[in-house]
């Protein structure tokens, strides 16, 4: 068994919105074919993945460095004991000669090929992944997965009614938990955008707040002597991501859930959030996402770092919309996953004919990741490699 051949192609997902600090008009991501020579049902099996949204394509440091490595090394360097695909190799082999630290977007390039590897590695199982990452881990899978609905972004021209109308959007399609963008407007200003969306959420439906690393510490707290008023599900990425200090003295003056982690790359910078930056094992959320930060082989020793540290996985809901992270939230216990019901297709979303109902949604039996099921996205994939 071994990969025959690696594609990279970097396609557009721009789009005219802006969250506090950057706009999404020239945003690109890069999908990605993983090529095995196992042949099922008489084609060859191939894995897929892409980057989230947030950052860019990674073609340089896919074709350049990554790629090359696993298409290079000997193939039985990259099998397990039972001869199949390895991901932990794998990643190895990709991971060789670089550094530690400064993870900067290699951490993105890995990310993107080690989703494409887990879904070939499932797909010749042929098992969901989910299903395959519950029996690795001896834990029982849940295919019911607590979903959000992320969007609220500043848009030229859209004012307080068509930020409601958008909200009304989620909640009639079944969601009971809405995001919205802060920290793009005055203080004041978004507060009345905050209103409007709370006077029109029904009992038991919430809505958390996203600054998007936008805010200094004064700033992030006189936000949260505004905030702590609503009873949101979450005040998320009130600083820079990297300001431990800044989210450890937030929590003085916000006692209510707060979330962040999207923009940590690394099982190390995750852990020096949870030893620097007083995150709240009670109460607060860790956002990281696979796709941005080395993929699943470096997201279960994050996992393994937060067990050691006395961190329950349900408190990982991660960042980034895509099918990757609701196979872990179904696989091994995560709370739950971000959904963009309206952006970045045919990425994000869920297989055809997946409801939310009361917020959550019900995973498919489908072998691999799921792709498969998303018509308009597998057709995406397809055009690269098939
Ligand atoms: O606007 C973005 O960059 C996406 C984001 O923060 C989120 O989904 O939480
Ligand atoms: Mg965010």
């Amino acid at each position: 068994m071994r990969i025959v051949d690696i594609r990279e192609r970097t396609a557009p997902i721009s789009s005219p919105i802006a969250n506090a600090f950057i706009d999404f008009s020239k945003m690109t991501l890069s999908l990605v074919a993983v090529v095995t020579d196992v042949i099922r049902d008489g084609r060859p099996v191939i894995g897929y993945g892409f980057n989230s949204n947030g950052r860019y394509g990674q073609g340089g440091l896919i074709r350049e460095r990554f790629a090359p490595r696993v298409l290079t090394a000997a193939p039985d360097s990259l099998l397990d004991e039972a001869s199949l695909l390895d991901p932990g190799k794998i990643w190895a082999a990709m991971f060789t000669n670089e550094k530690p630290g400064g993870h900067g977007e290699r951490s993105v390039a890995i990310g993107t090929i080690d989703m494409a590897v887990w879904d070939a590695v499932a797909k010749i199982a042929s098992k969901p992944l989910f299903r395959l990452l519950a029996e690795r881990a001896k834990v029982q899978a849940n295919p019911r997965v607590f979903v959000y609905a992320a969007g609220g972004y500043y848009h030229p021209g859209k004012g307080l009614e068509g930020l409601a109308a958008e909200m009304q959007g989620y909640l009639d399609r079944g969601y009971t938990v809405v995001k919205m963008k802060i920290g793009g407007a005055p203080l004041a200003d978004d507060c009345k955008r905050i209103e409007t969306v709370l006077k029109m959420l029904p009992a038991g439906c919430k809505l958390a707040v996203d600054a998007n690393g936008r805010f200094d510490l004064d700033t992030a707290v006189a936000y949260a002597k505004a905030l702590r008023q609503y009873d949101l599900f979450w005040y998320e990425e009130a600083g820079d991501p990297l300001d431990y200090e800044l989210q450890a003295k937030l929590a003085e003056h916000y006692p209510g859930p707060m979330a962040t982690g999207e923009n940590l790359f690394s099982m190390q910078d995750a852990r020096n959030l949870i030893r620097y930056g007083g995150m709240r094992p009670d109460r607060d959320w860790l956002q990281f996402d696979c796709a941005l930060s080395y993929g699943l082989v470096e997201y279960l020793r994050t996992l393994e770092m937060l067990k050691s540290y006395g961190w329950s996985w349900s408190r990982c809901i991660p960042h980034g919309g895509h099918q990757m992270s609701l196979n872990i939230a179904a696989g091994l216990g995560l709370g739950g996953n971000e959904s963009y019901p309206d952006l970045f297709q045919p990425y994000g979303g869920f297989p055809d004919g997946v409801r939310v109902e009361a917020g959550h949604i019900t995973m498919p039996e489908l072998p691999g990741i799921g792709f498969e099921g998303k018509s308009d996205l597998i057709t995406e994939m397809r055009s690269l490699a098939s």
